[in-house]
């Protein structure tokens, strides 16, 4: 028999043995129903996970597009937007030897033929990270300071997907931590949880990791995590929806699962057999505490 129909043979038979849903993943041979034991700690990415992708590339990532140019003239004396601006400078620096880059030539005097000939070229470098989604950390802070007007207008909610909610509370009340690692600065992420379509979220969150602590695709950055938070890699579950993250959280010593949500990019067969994959976090609803799981393990033995 192929590996393929051996996979879909035991696949059916859980289907089966679990009388509704396939109780184990949405496509791979892991135990989904035991994937909280031993954790105190869950870590989440948003987009893709807590977050529909298409939150962030229709409503977040256009809303900067079509705004830059008008923040970067309202708010060019301020320190913030210099700033934001310096570190966009710097960042095409370290990027010059990438194919396409725009750099931000120095302002040296402030007459306005110079400052529009700077204000442009940071224009057009702001739209060269976000045609690339690079995850840089001068791009992520410019865009967090440029949604807060949106959301603290309302012009912009936080998305964040029905069974996340009802999850992380279950979570909090077996005693168990959430915290958020994404690209998008922390105050992104506090914006995006505090303005949500469910309301102010962030009392649920005991802390936010973003780019300054490392690149997601990098394991350094979940070692950091794990220290930060003082706690054993191997009791802090991360999920996400990607497998480029999934695999250095892994190699940190974390658990990692990934999350199937619709327009997520797909997983392939060997993702799915190497990662349990949920599609929703009430997959993971939990009542049973860590520590007593724990204690009902000893027990046992
Ligand atoms: C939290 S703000 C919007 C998300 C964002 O800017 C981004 O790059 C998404 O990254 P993630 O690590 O959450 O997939
Ligand atoms: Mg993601």
């Amino acid at each position: 028999m192929s590996n393929r129909r051996l996979k879909n043979t035991r696949h059916r038979s859980e289907r089966t043995a679990a009388g509704t849903e396939n109780k184990r993943s949405a496509g791979g041979p892991h135990n989904i129903s035991g994937l909280l034991d031993g954790v105190t700690v869950v870590l989440l990415d948003i987009e893709g996970t807590t977050t529909p992708i298409t939150f962030v590339k229709d409503e977040l990532f256009p809303y900067v597009r079509s705004h830059v140019k008008q923040h970067l003239e309202k708010h060019w004396q301020e320190e913030e937007c210099q700033q934001d601006i310096a570190a966009l400078k710097k960042q095409a620096e370290e990027d010059k030897e990438t194919d396409g880059v725009v750099l931000i030539p120095e302002c040296i005097t402030d007459d306005d033929e110079t400052r529009q000939k700077v204000l442009s070229a940071v224009v057009d470098n702001v739209l060269w990270n976000m045609d690339a989604d690079r995850k840089v950390t001068a791009l992520k802070q410019l865009q967090g300071h440029m949604w807060r007007t949106a959301y603290q207008t309302g012009k912009i909610k936080g998305e964040v997907y029905p069974d996340v909610v009802p999850a992380i509370r279950g979570w909090l009340e077996t005693g168990r931590q959430v915290y958020i690692y994404s690209s998008g600065s922390v105050e992104a992420q506090k914006l995006l949880f505090g303005f949500s379509t469910e309301g102010d979220l962030l009392e649920l969150f005991s802390g936010h990791f973003d780019s300054t602590t490392g690149l997601k695709v990098e394991t350094e950055s979940y070692r950091r995590i794990a220290t930060a938070v003082g706690c054993d890699p191997a009791n802090i579950l991360f999920l996400t929806d990607v497998v480029r993250e999934a695999k250095p959280s892994r190699e940190a010593g974390m658990k990692a699962c990934l999350t199937v949500r619709p327009g997520n990019a797909p997983l392939t067969e060997e993702d799915m057999a190497e990662f349990p994959v949920i599609k929703s976090f009430s997959e993971l609803a939990s009542d049973v505490s860590p520590s007593k799981k724990r204690s009902r393990g000893k027990a046992a033995t």
